[in-house]
């Protein structure tokens, strides 16, 4: 396995995929990317800098790989002959690949190709899947935050996270390449992953920017916040356990590092970048709804839950845009009648300028 492609030379394609595949000899690397002028700065500078938040980490750099727009021919044919593609484009962006998969497995002389999808969410491969790409579509999880720090030299900063699990059941083969991880219940992990840590990332990102914070540690640090955290995971992780036949206490192990490192001040992150996209986290499968009707079902309170639903649909209505009417509509609360009239009194008290403090 040696012809590695990245589509989306983006944080995460950069900053943690690049290295991993840069930790196997023998490997050449390409990046895809529809930011065209991002394309032409990869292929001027021929390197960039990751710095590791971790103090016993070196800064790496990362050289000697590849960069094509994806508009250009010579891109198709890369992922025709490529042995492994990874994305990191946002899940949302998934559908776009689409067209340039097809016209590469049409003229591909290979084996089938092997497509992992290293996106949050989760069936992100959905789309693929149900265009019929001709090829094996699997899925990764990714627990690293890696952050553009806006130098504007390609350099990004990086927690080191040392492996990506992927659903090898998905692919006929295991990937033998170092720092992939072969998980049997992908489905399981990449669950509780985005019902607990991107649930988190929304209750602060959310709450936070109501708040009016924008560094992501502070709002995580506030103490409302953190309040607001560890009531709603009392009935986020016990039924997350039960629903996936988990530990408690391992369960609850699980969201503490996601906590700890949400509060860790030395990760630059910003609620802009954990909050972008709405509609999207919103999602009836997404990071908020799922927890919400899996406490219904295991008959948890709901309550900080209905309220980070309120606040996401606030963002979406006066940061993004979007109408009330698509943010409901795409979370599909209708359906659950006392949530649904619950989260209209709190988006009303939120419009009404009451604090989260009165609210929760
Ligand atoms: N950054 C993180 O800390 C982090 C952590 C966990 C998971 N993720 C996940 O990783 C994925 C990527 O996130 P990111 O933070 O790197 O985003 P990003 O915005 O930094 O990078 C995405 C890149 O994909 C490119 N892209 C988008 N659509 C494309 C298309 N159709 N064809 C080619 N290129 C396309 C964009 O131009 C951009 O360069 C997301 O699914 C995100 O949820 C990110
Ligand atoms: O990447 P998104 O937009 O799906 O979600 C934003 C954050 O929740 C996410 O990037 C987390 O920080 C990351 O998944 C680490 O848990």
């Amino acid at each position: 396995m040696n012809s590695i492609v990245i589509i989306g030379a983006g944080q995460t394609g950069r900053g943690f995929l690049a290295p991993i595949i840069k930790s196997n000899e023998n490997c050449s690397l390409t990046f895809i990317d529809k930011n065209k002028q991002l394309i032409e700065q990869l292929n001027k500078q021929k390197e960039y800098k990751i710095h590791y938040y971790d103090e016993d980490k070196e800064d790496q750099v990362i050289h000697n790989f590849n960069a094509i727009y994806i508009e250009d021919k010579e891109a198709i044919e890369t992922i025709a002959t490529a042995d492994l593609v990874l994305t990191a484009v946002n899940g949302n962006n998934i559908i776009d690949l689409v067209n340039p998969f097809q016209q590469a497995t049409a003229i591909r002389k290979k084996e089938k190709l092997m497509i992992i999808c290293c996106e949050n969410g989760v069936n992100v491969k959905q789309p693929l899947v149900d265009a019929t790409i001709n090829a094996h579509i699997s899925e990764a999880a990714v627990f690293c935050t890696t952050l553009d720090p806006q130098k504007n030299d390609l350099s990004l900063d990086s927690q080191f996270y040392p492996d990506l699990p992927y659903d090898v059941t998905s692919l006929p083969i295991q990937i033998k390449l170092q720092r992939f991880h072969a998980e049997q219940n992908f489905a399981s992990l990449i669950q509780r992953k985005i019902y607990t840590y991107n649930c988190l990332s929304a209750c602060i990102s959310y709450l936070g920017a109501y708040k009016g914070y924008e560094s992501y540690a502070d709002a995580a640090n506030d103490p409302t916040i953190d309040n607001a955290m560890r009531e709603l995971l009392k009935s986020v992780n016990y039924s997350i356990s039960k629903e996936y036949n988990i530990p408690l206490p391992e369960q609850e192990t699980f969201a503490k590092y996601a906590i700890s490192k949400f509060q860790n001040k030395a990760i630059v992150d910003t609620i802009t970048r954990n909050a972008r996209n709405a509609k999207r986290k919103v999602g009836s499968s997404e990071r908020i709804m799922m927890p919400i009707k899996l406490c219904l079902k295991y008959q948890q309170p709901i309550h900080i839950l209905e309220v980070v639903l309120a606040t996401a649909f606030y963002y979406g209505i006066h940061i993004e845009n979007d109408s009330i009417d698509i943010l409901v509509k795409a979370s599909e609360v209708a359906n659950l009648n006392e949530c649904y009239s619950n989260t209209k009194e709190i988006l009303k008290a939120l419009e009404d300028k009451t604090s989260i403090e009165q609210i929760l």
